[in-house]
């Protein structure tokens, strides 16, 4: 069985190499008969989005999108010993989407292989010595050795006048840089003698060498942000993660297991328990100076008081590819945008400085296209980062801004959403900075100010299991049956369901936001169990075949019983253990990074609109102009193939052949659908309820209580009472069965429907202290004056007459259950 296996692996990668001989073969042939490779002007529809192959990692922030005009000779694909050139039409055919999707293939099937056939202790080894591959990592990056080799060209350099530039003895650098020549990063030529490769060329900043030592902080200014990339991972971030099990299991309980995001693993590397990680950027719990400093006094920049000031600039450039994580353009196959009614509002939460919204905006909402859907864009986040993109749009894009298509706003998620009744709230890689607790906080404020048709779209990795997904029963007893696009794809026997290694970068992803912020990348149950304890319903999962960064649409529904209790005891033991406030209104500072690094995580520059449709046309002329011709037309067979063919086992699998998918475009050009998203069904939340998962049913909510009893309850909390919407309901409710409403909502059948963004969720909702859309964007929106973030309306709020006696009522049936709950003791 096993040898079988291994063959079967086997013929996986000679289809996988017939396929990417294909492409290259297609793209040469291609190039000779149609000189300008017509690209097409296609929109992404529903039905295509499914069967787009893309493979994770996704490719680097510096391949650019190639023109089949480029080239006459015959393509090959681009080798391992040469260093890359991203601007060759062998490089960037690496991102088309059927070679992506067999790169995903072979690297998954032969890290099985390997695996498989290693001998375990040797494996073994990898695992847990391979800590010194990062480590050599560190140092060729740090001290410039790929600059020094790009510099000596390809003769290569001797270790002698490495040891001479860097200052590090010769036999010590000889020794890493073996280990990493063995590894594939770099080559030796001959003995001691060292060239770049196409791995070890991409941390080329294209910087001189002298002036990289005359201004080490310079070096990363204006790059790709792959060498501040890897200086990040193997400094400060290998060594929190190296401290994982200090603060899982050997840590006392005070701090063991904490969700706090400033006890993270980090904290234990670095010995600064409750300084976060951004903090501690900007100096705060640093102590003496860094690594660098000690080592390179010329590291300390202009005599900078904050003794990590050179890895908070290094941060800021290091995450300036994070764009590359998704397929370009795969926002707009992430969501149904087309189906908005006109004028629609879109939320961008955190939005950074805007650049995934600029997708958007260009696409559905251009000035110069009378037949654009028109929809509005809010981009919310920390005051500092909402300078940096009104000043990058107005660089840019400033009809956007003038015509008040986009419009930037200061808002700590933390706090109310000011802009209620949206159309959507859009998450782009914001929840997983922050632990379950946090994140729910994030999810709550959106739901307390969404309309009942308002949809929540989650935009970052979806951890795919090691295991088949069980639909309807996993461990946490989540059904995922009813969410549109969760039971994809499977890749052929004897492959990983998730594909094993190819997926591991969202897996690296994970652990490192655990051991920084105690935040985590999240599986589909894990994301679907949160938007539920926040009264959100998930309904759809899009993502790029072989991607694992997706969409995850959500609707409002009801918000469990436990998570109002949590949000209306910020005293409990549970809130002092998070440290966090819970009733939002308190002390919200701490919570948010006063890092001035950029946009902790986002862009720092907004990349051109017209380089990225460029990248996204690759995408629309690789689906259009160079559908993959069957392997068979390929005249050289790859001798790894013969077996393939054979295999009975592997020819109907969609995954197998990404050929069936090309068929079908991905960015395909129909018109928008102009019509509003009525034809959409939308479940009254009766039908909501009762859909819900299993794991809800326990909770208790409102809807179970008792109508004599839930009529008059009133939180305490503001926050809990606008979620309940109290006011909304000034007759207590109709309750026709426990599980058929949450309180305050009308037990009426489905609403018609109507545009998005007019509509409120009464029965939650219309107590709202809060600002309607536009008086609220007056008051944080912003062009040109002082950006802050606005007061917490919470503050406010008073309760009505007669409601105080509601509220000592229900504060005493809290007490009573409380007191017969056994609790932690808070460690604080
Ligand atoms: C990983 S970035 C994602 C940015 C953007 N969504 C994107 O996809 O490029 C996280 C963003 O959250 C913002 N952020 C962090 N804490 C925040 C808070 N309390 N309120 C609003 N934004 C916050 C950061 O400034 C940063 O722009």
């Amino acid at each position: 069985m096993t040898l079988s296996a291994l063959r079967e692996l086997h013929a996986l990668i000679g289809v996988a190499l017939d396929d990417i001989e294909a492409v290259y073969h297609t793209a040469t042939t291609t190039t000779s008969t149609t000189p300008n490779g017509s690209a097409t002007s296609q929109k992404p529809t529903r039905s295509s989005r499914a069967v787009h192959p893309y493979a994770s990692p996704p490719p680097s922030p510096s391949i650019i999108s190639f023109s089949p005009s480029s080239t006459l000779a015959p393509l090959d694909f681009p080798s391992l010993d040469e260093p890359s050139d991203p601007t060759s039409p062998s490089e960037a055919l690496t991102s088309h989407p059927a070679v992506l999707n067999a790169i995903n293939k072979i690297v998954a099937a032969a890290g099985q292989m390997s695996m498989t056939v290693q001998t375990p202790f040797h494996s073994i080894c990898d695992a847990t010595m391979g800590y010194n591959l990062a480590s050599c990592m560190r140092l060729l990056e740090a001290a410039h050795i790929v600059e020094i080799l790009r510099d000596a060209g390809p003769s290569g350099l001797h270790v002698r006048d490495i040891a001479r530039i860097t200052g590090v003895e010769q036999s010590k650098i000889a020794h890493c840089l073996r280990l990493l020549a063995t590894h594939h990063f770099l080559r030796e030529l001959s003995p001691d003698v060292f060239t770049n490769n196409r791995i070890s060329s991409k941390l080329d900043t294209g910087k001189a060498v002298v002036d990289i030592q005359h201004d080490p902080a310079g070096k990363y200014r204006s790059t790709n942000g792959v060498s501040a990339f890897v200086g990040l991972s193997t400094d400060e971030l290998q060594k929190a993660s190296a401290y994982i099990t200090e603060a899982y299991l050997l840590s006392p309980n005070a701090t063991k297991n904490s969700e706090n995001p400033s006890s993270a693993a980090f904290n234990f590397a670095f010995d600064c328990q409750g300084v976060g990680y951004f903090n501690w950027l900007e100096g705060e719990g640093a102590g003496a100076p860094t690594t660098e400093e000690s080592v390179s006094p010329a590291l300390s920049i202009n005599q900078s008081p904050n003794s990590n000031s050179f890895r908070l600039q290094r941060f800021g450039v290091a995450m300036t590819g994070t764009d590359c994580w998704e397929v370009p353009g795969a926002v707009l196959s992430g969501f149904d945008w087309h189906n908005l009614a006109p004028g629609s509002t879109i939320v961008d939460v955190g939005g950074g400085i805007g650049s995934t919204s600029m997708i958007l905006a260009h696409e559905f909402s251009h000035p110069d296209d009378p037949t654009a859907l028109g929809l509005k864009f809010v981009i919310q986040d920390r005051p500092v980062v909402v300078e940096m993109g009104i000043k990058a749009w107005n660089e840019n894009n400033s009809e956007f801004l003038e015509r008040g298509i986009v419009e930037f706003q200061a808002h700590n998620f933390f706090l109310a959403q000011p802009i209620r009744d949206a159309a959507v709230y859009f998450l782009r890689v914001i929840l997983h900075d922050w632990p379950d607790h946090y994140a729910r906080q994030i999810l709550l404020r959106l739901r307390e100010a969404a309309a009942t048709d308002t949809r929540l779209v989650i935009a970052g990795f979806i951890l795919p299991l090691a295991c088949a997904e069980n639909m309807s029963s996993g461990d946490e007893d989540v059904d995922l049956t009813g969410i549109a696009g969760a039971g994809m794809e499977s890749p052929p026997s004897p492959l990983l369901p998730n594909l094993g290694r190819a997926s591991s970068h969202g897996y690296w992803m994970d652990l490192t936001m655990q051991a920084t912020f105690n935040g985590k990348e999240r599986t589909l149950r894990e994301t679907v169990t949160l938007a539920a304890s926040a009264g959100w319903k998930v309904t759809e999962f899009n993502k790029i075949s072989g991607s694992i960064f997706g969409h995850v649409v959500a609707i409002p529904t009801h918000i469990p019983m436990e998570t109002l209790e949590e949000i209306d005891q910020p005293d409990s033991a549970a809130s002092s253990q998070h440290q966090v406030p819970i009733s939002m209104d308190l002390e919200h500072d701490s919570y948010i990074s006063r890092c001035t690094t950029p946009t902790l995580g986002s862009n720092t520059q907004l990349p051109s609109y017209g380089g990225r449709r460029t990248k996204m046309g690759f995408f629309r002329r690789a689906f259009g102009k160079w559908s993959t011709p069957k392997a068979s037309a390929v005249k050289k067979p790859s001798p790894l193939s013969a077996a393939s063919i054979a295999s009975p086992s592997l020819s109907d699998d969609e995954f197998t052949s990404p050929r069936t998918s090309l068929e079908e475009p991905h960015l395909s050009p129909v018109a928008p659908d102009r019509s509003p998203r009525r034809q959409r069904s939308f479940a009254p939340y009766s039908d909501q309820v009762q859909s819900s998962p299993p794991s809800l049913a326990h909770h208790a909510s409102f809807a179970n209580l008792k109508p004599s009893i839930s009529a008059r309850m009133t939180p305490s909390s503001p926050l809990a009472t606008r979620l309940l919407g109290r006011k909304a309901s000034p007759e207590p409710p109709v309750i026709s069965s426990p599980m058929s409403m949450s309180w305050g909502m009308t037990d009426s059948p489905a609403p018609s429907r109507k545009p998005l963004s007019n509509k409120r969720s009464e029965g939650f909702l219309s107590l709202s202290p809060f600002k309607s859309r536009n008086e609220a964007s007056g008051s944080g929106g912003m062009k040109g004056r002082k950006i802050a973030f606005p007061d917490e309306p919470d503050k406010v709020e008073k309760p009505a007459p007669g409601e105080l006696q509601a509220a000592a009522m229900i504060e005493k049936a809290k007490r009573k259950k409380a007191r017969s709950r056994t609790r932690p003791a808070s460690p604080f």
